[in-house]
């Protein structure tokens, strides 16, 4: 390979932005979803499992052909991890030139994985949510906080509740949520106290159980789970999965990968991209599930606006 650019975690933090991610994102959503006529070539991921330190290498492919973006990422995802203050995800994008198949970039994925899946959960929240004000998120990790970033600055968030198993966790963000946006957050110590009053729920766990069960909640409330990406793992209830509209960003991930999906037998009304597409409603008055696996596309759409960004500075 020859000597190609390398760009760090700062470098893709200053070029991304979350209004152009999800204008990007959103196209490139409905591109998947008009199927072969799309002009996006993606299949599911090829995940290597390490049983015995409980460890996952999935290597995700895809091509974007209205985005010029053909890349590849590689990521691992730890659980174990966190006990040992090492990052639970770590990730790497290698982006391609498409005419000629030649690497030009490579960069770091980390930040990209959690810009582009609060994007994405931004897009469902546009389309499906009623009300944007009270936002409720169940966890504290990477993704809640990129996801509380992304909904602040796209959304007039008016309250964020917190809820996470491990409490310190969740105070922690609380803090940095009112040092960093001014907005008014409460830390709950169960998930029924935090979600009842919720526009919009965010589940970005690890659990392998489900957290979120039938409990009192807003009958037009949205919710974005992005956690349990393996078909043996929940985060959300068979019951509440069965009686809500229940969106995905990919019908075969979402059929071959979530656990949620699997285990509750629940229905599938859509993929976003077809809501994007107008091609299916965007139910707003009724509990909608979106349940998101991420996607190798949004991985290439994202390097493919870093590397475009970081070239234009070049230039200057
Ligand atoms: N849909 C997508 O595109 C993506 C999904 N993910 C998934 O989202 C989830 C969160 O990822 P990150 O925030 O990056 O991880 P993280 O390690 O930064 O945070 C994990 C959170 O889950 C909590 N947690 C751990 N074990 C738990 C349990 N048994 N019950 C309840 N909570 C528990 C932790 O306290 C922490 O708040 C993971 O499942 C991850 O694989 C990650 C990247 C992209
Ligand atoms: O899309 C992604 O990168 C991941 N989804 C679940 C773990 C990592």
């Amino acid at each position: 390979m020859n000597n190609i650019p390398y760009y760090g975690p700062d470098d893709v933090k200053v070029s991304l932005k979350y209004e152009e991610l999800v204008s990007a994102l959103e196209l490139a959503l409905a591109d998947f979803s008009k199927g072969p006529d799309g002009g996006v070539s993606q299949p599911l991921r090829a995940t290597a499992v390490v049983t015995q330190f409980n460890g996952f290498l999935a290597a995700m492919p895809a091509y974007v052909q209205s985005r010029n973006a053909l890349a590849c990422k590689l990521v691992t995802f730890y659980p174990n991890n966190s006990a040992k203050n090492i990052d639970t995800h770590m990730a790497s994008i290698l982006l391609f030139d498409e005419t000629s198949g030649m690497p030009i970039a490579i960069m770091d994925g980390e930040v990209i994985t959690a810009m582009r899946t609060a994007a994405v959960s931004a897009i469902a929240t546009k389309y499906l949510a009623e009300k944007k004000e009270v936002l409720a998120v169940l966890g504290s990790g990477v993704q809640a906080r990129a996801h509380i970033e992304a909904f602040v600055k796209l959304f007039a968030i008016k309250k964020i509740n917190i809820w996470n198993h491990r409490s310190n966790g969740a105070e922690q963000l609380a803090k940095h949520v009112s040092a960093s946006f001014g907005i008014e957050v409460q830390v709950f110590a169960d998930v029924e106290s935090c979600v009842v009053e919720a526009d919009v729920i965010i589940a970005a766990t690890f659990s392998t159980e489900p957290i979120l069960k039938e409990c009192s909640m807003k009958p037009g409330v949205h919710i974005n789970s992005v956690g349990a990406p393996r078909p043996q793992w929940q985060e959300l209830s068979k019951e509440l999965m069965n009686n809500s509209v229940v969106y995905v960003d990919s019908v075969v991930s979402a059929t071959q990968e979530s656990g949620d999906v699997i285990k509750s037998g629940a229905e599938i009304y859509g993929e976003i991209g077809q809501v994007v597409l107008g091609k299916k409603k965007a139910e707003t008055t009724r509990r909608t599930v979106f349940k998101s696996l991420g996607l190798a596309l949004e991985d290439a759409v994202s390097a493919r606006l870093v590397f475009d960004i970081m070239e234009q500075k070049k230039q200057i």
